[in-house]
């Protein structure tokens, strides 16, 4: 028996980095935690702890900072490509380059040129994989909480003896979704696809009547893939938000579907892919991003 070192990276995780742009006097913020991961010949730091091939992490850290003084940061996959491309070209046992970046929103104070308040915890997402020449780009979206008071039933489930759960032709339905979508193609708008990718995410929310939360979710991933051509694949990750009706019979009271208990947890946790039967293989690049 042989001990080998086995699949490794390293990098610089969860740069804050916050870029003001000045048009005049009306500014702009953009919010970002950038990570970046290195792969490649590093045998030798792990074996022997001959440094030669680590860029170091700092380094990273610094070239992003760099990076956004040095031309506009743009989209979040825009900058994340300049950066993993940065690392592969330039470091010659560096084979490979993965930068994630999560997106923080900031909505202007009514119409102040420089003062903002923070949006809500959504994020914006995305995971870039530069290998040698070529790059994936995974993009989505996190803490992006929704809730519907009607359409959604959960019933014709199986009963074994351990089962107390009641059958509902009308509930809550809630839920914070993340999601990821697997591009394809190129010359891709990141903005308005993103604009768009969610809008279409919060409208099948709405208007899908739901038998259960597993439907809705094949139901959101679907119609994304059947109106956006630039993507391959989605997955979909979506605790159930339970709402439970909450027995006042103790006081008299009837409680027709009125009043919640919002627990928090534990919670179902419902999550898939949907995807082109037809889709080009992303090989590694993907399947080696966390699975949901
Ligand atoms: O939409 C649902 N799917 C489930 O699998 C499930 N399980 C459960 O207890 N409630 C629900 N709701």
């Amino acid at each position: 028996m042989a001990i080998v070192l086995g699949p490794n990276q390293y990098g610089k995780a969860e740069n804050r980095l916050v870029t003001v742009t000045r048009d005049g006097d009306v500014h702009t913020i953009k919010d970002l935690t950038v990570s970046t991961s290195l792969r490649g010949d590093l045998a030798e730091t792990h074996l022997t702890g001959d440094n030669a091939a680590v860029l170091a992490t700092d380094t990273q850290k610094n070239t992003v900072y760099a990076f956004a003084k040095e031309a506009p940061v743009g989209e979040i996959e825009d900058f994340a490509l300049r950066l993993g491309r940065h690392f592969v070209s330039s470091q010659e046992a560096i084979t490979g380059a993965r930068v994630l970046i999560d997106e923080h929103s900031w909505n202007r104070i009514e119409e102040n040129d420089h003062s903002f308040v923070q949006g809500s915890n959504e994020k914006r997402t995305t995971a870039v994989t530069v290998e040698g020449d070529q790059a994936w780009v995974v993009s989505g979206l996190k803490d992006l909480v929704v809730l519907k008071s009607t359409g959604s039933e959960f019933h014709g489930y199986p009963r074994d003896k351990y089962t107390t759960l009641k059958e509902v032709t009308d509930r809550i339905l809630a839920t914070s979704v993340t999601a990821r979508w697997r591009y394809q193609g190129s010359g891709i708008d990141w903005a308005k696809s993103f604009a768009e990718i969610r809008a279409v995410l919060l409208r099948t929310f709405a208007a899908k009547h739901s038998l259960s939360l597993q439907q809705t979710l094949y139901a959101m991933g679907e119609a994304v893939l059947e109106e956006r051509p630039e993507v391959a694949e989605v997955r979909l990750s979506m605790p159930n938000k339970h709402h439970f009706v909450v027995d006042l019979s103790p006081f008299g009271l009837e409680n027709d579907n009125e009043v919640f208990y919002a627990a928090d947890r534990p919670y179902g946790l419902i999550e898939g892919t949907v995807l082109r039967d037809d889709a080009e293989d992303p090989g590694q690049a993907w399947y080696s991003l966390p699975a949901f």
